[in-house]
């Protein structure tokens, strides 16, 4: 049998692939769905990205929302991330991993999490890109409070079956420029 490391590796490769051709094909399509999920929370703490590569864009929904928006930085590898308040117009500067972070950090503690990913299935699983970190991050808020997951992807970005671990942290819904998916637990 191949060792699980090798099939999340196997199944990580393919949906970069997938999300590619979507991000050419359809990144120019406004994610209304997603406005539409936030309404419920419009005054929390939302916590988004800045994308990079091929991920599909958050931006829009982030300058939307009303409440304090929030950013992942990395603290060092094998630990949860951190949230930095975010604006359209602060300055930015390079992060561990290449994602961007605020020059200026002020850290926050997020109520609902954009969470970006590599492939997702249909019971709300995500496989990201094997840092652990939204793992981590999403196990340590869920301990001492009620958070809501949304990830953000293509619907190229769907497998029908994804490799799965005890660790790997499920989703309350993933919103696609194709759909809207709920996950009630
Ligand atoms: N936009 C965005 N920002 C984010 C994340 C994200 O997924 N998207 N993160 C979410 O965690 C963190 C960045 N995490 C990352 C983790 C690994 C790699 C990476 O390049 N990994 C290599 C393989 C690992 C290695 O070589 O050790 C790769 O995929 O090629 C990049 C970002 C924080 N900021
Ligand atoms: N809460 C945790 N405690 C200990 N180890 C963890 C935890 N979460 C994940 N890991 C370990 O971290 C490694 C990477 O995890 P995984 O492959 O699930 O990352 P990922 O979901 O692709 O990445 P991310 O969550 O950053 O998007 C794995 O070896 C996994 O066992």
């Amino acid at each position: 049998m191949v060792d699980l490391a090798a099939r999340k590796s196997q199944a990580r490769k393919d949906a970069f692939a997938r999300r590619k051709l979507a991000f050419d094909a359809v990144n120019s399509t406004p994610v209304t769905r997603l406005t539409e999920v936030l309404a419920p929370y419009r005054k929390k703490t939302l916590a988004a990205y800045v994308p990079m590569r091929t991920e599909i864009s958050p931006l829009a929904a982030m300058e939307a929302h009303s409440g304090q928006v929030c950013v992942p930085v990395i603290q060092s590898a094998g630990t949860a991330l951190k949230f930095a308040l975010w604006t359209a117009d602060m300055a930015m500067v390079e992060g561990a991993f290449g994602a961007r972070i605020p020059q200026n950090i002020t850290y926050v503690t997020p109520d609902v999490l954009i969470v970006p990913l590599v492939a997702f299935d249909d019971a709300g699983n995500r496989l990201g890109y094997g840092g652990g970190f939204y793992d981590r991050t999403l196990q340590d808020l869920r301990r001492s409070r009620h958070v809501v997951a949304i990830g953000l992807a293509f619907e190229a970005q769907h497998a029908d079956e994804l490799p799965l671990e005890a660790t790997d942290q499920p989703l309350d819904f993933i919103v696609t420029e194709a759909k809207t998916r709920t996950f009630s637990r």
